[in-house]
């Protein structure tokens, strides 16, 4: 963490930060596929055996449900939860040199610059680890090949989660979304209920309701809307599906199909995780 928060942090510029990374790493060439690794078990959680803290990436397309298990997965390893989505909104929010920009960008559904988001993401880093934070679960960043070459130039990544839904599924969700404008809490008002057919199963996902005093506060977000989410989606395939595949050849990736609702989709994310015991003990102690 020290380390990435230091070599991501921008010296007299951000494109000179990442020029300079570029020209480090994006030459290192990846593994041949004699060298891909299966994911090992993996161990006892928390700590990783250098002591240090999980660096794990959440990748996925919009709407999927990154924010909901990252944020769960960093409660229970005590790692921050680092959405780069939260990042660009709250620059977008503080009205600062940058905002107007960005909310042309997020407002088409297009990805803000490299240079931008790296910027973003290394004062996170680093206000983090004036913190004493260690470790970290990303969501939402890495989002092209350049992002993930700069970021696998300067930490280790451990492990990497593909979360995947069905197509069907995704629109409806990011169309669902709502936020309550008070408490910040995250709902979803979509009843995803997919008929078996062609072969897949029945899918049913229940709507995430807010509780009563939420209710009326509730706000969605500006991007959320049918045009900009399809947008989202064409330059998820477009840019963010090849770094499934960066992360694939270098036997970092975890599939996981997401099996329905939050109950059901946790339980088996934490059994995938060798997490399960872990909970348990977490919330035996609490
Ligand atoms: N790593 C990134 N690279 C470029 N743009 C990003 C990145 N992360 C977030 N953004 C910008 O912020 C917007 C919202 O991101 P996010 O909340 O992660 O959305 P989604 O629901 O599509 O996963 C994106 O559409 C994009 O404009």
């Amino acid at each position: 963490m020290a380390v990435l928060g230091r070599l991501l942090r921008p010296r007299t510029t951000a494109l000179y930060t990442i020029r300079t990374f570029c020209s480090s790493y994006s030459t290192s060439s990846p593994p041949s596929s004699s060298e891909i690794a299966v994911i090992p078990p993996l161990p006892a959680f928390g700590k990783i055996t250098d002591g240090r803290n999980v660096q794990w990436v959440f990748l996925g397309c919009p709407g999927v449900g990154k924010g909901t298990y990252a944020s769960r997965l960093s409660k229970l390893l005590g790692v921050p939860h680092i959405a780069t989505g939260d990042l660009v909104r709250d620059e977008l929010s503080s009205k600062g040199p940058l905002s107007s920009q960005l909310a042309e960008i997020v407002n088409q559904g297009k990805l803000v610059s490299d240079e931008i988001i790296i910027n973003l993401l290394s004062q996170r880093l680093e206000a983090g680890e004036a913190k004493g934070e260690s470790g970290f679960i990303l969501d939402g960043f890495p989002r092209t090949i350049r992002q993930a070459e700069i970021l696998e130039g300067v930490t280790n990544i451990d492990l990497v989660i593909n979360l995947k839904l069905r197509e069907e599924a995704l629109l409806a969700k990011c169309l669902g979304r709502r936020t309550c404008s008070q408490c910040g809490g995250n709902y979803n008002v979509a009843c995803i209920d997919i008929k078996a057919d062609d072969g897949n199963p029945a899918m049913y996902m229940p709507p995430l309701l807010p509780p009563a005093n939420c209710a009326s506060k509730l706000i969605t977000r500006s991007d959320d809307t049918e045009e900009v989410v399809k947008e989202r989606l064409r330059i998820y395939n477009e840019k963010s599906r090849p770094v499934e595949e960066f992360y694939r050849m270098r036997g970092k990736l975890l599939e996981f199909d997401l099996p329905g609702g939050i109950p059901e989709s946790w339980t088996k994310l934490l059994q995938v995780l060798n997490l399960d015991d872990h909970e348990d003990k977490r919330s035996a102690a609490a």
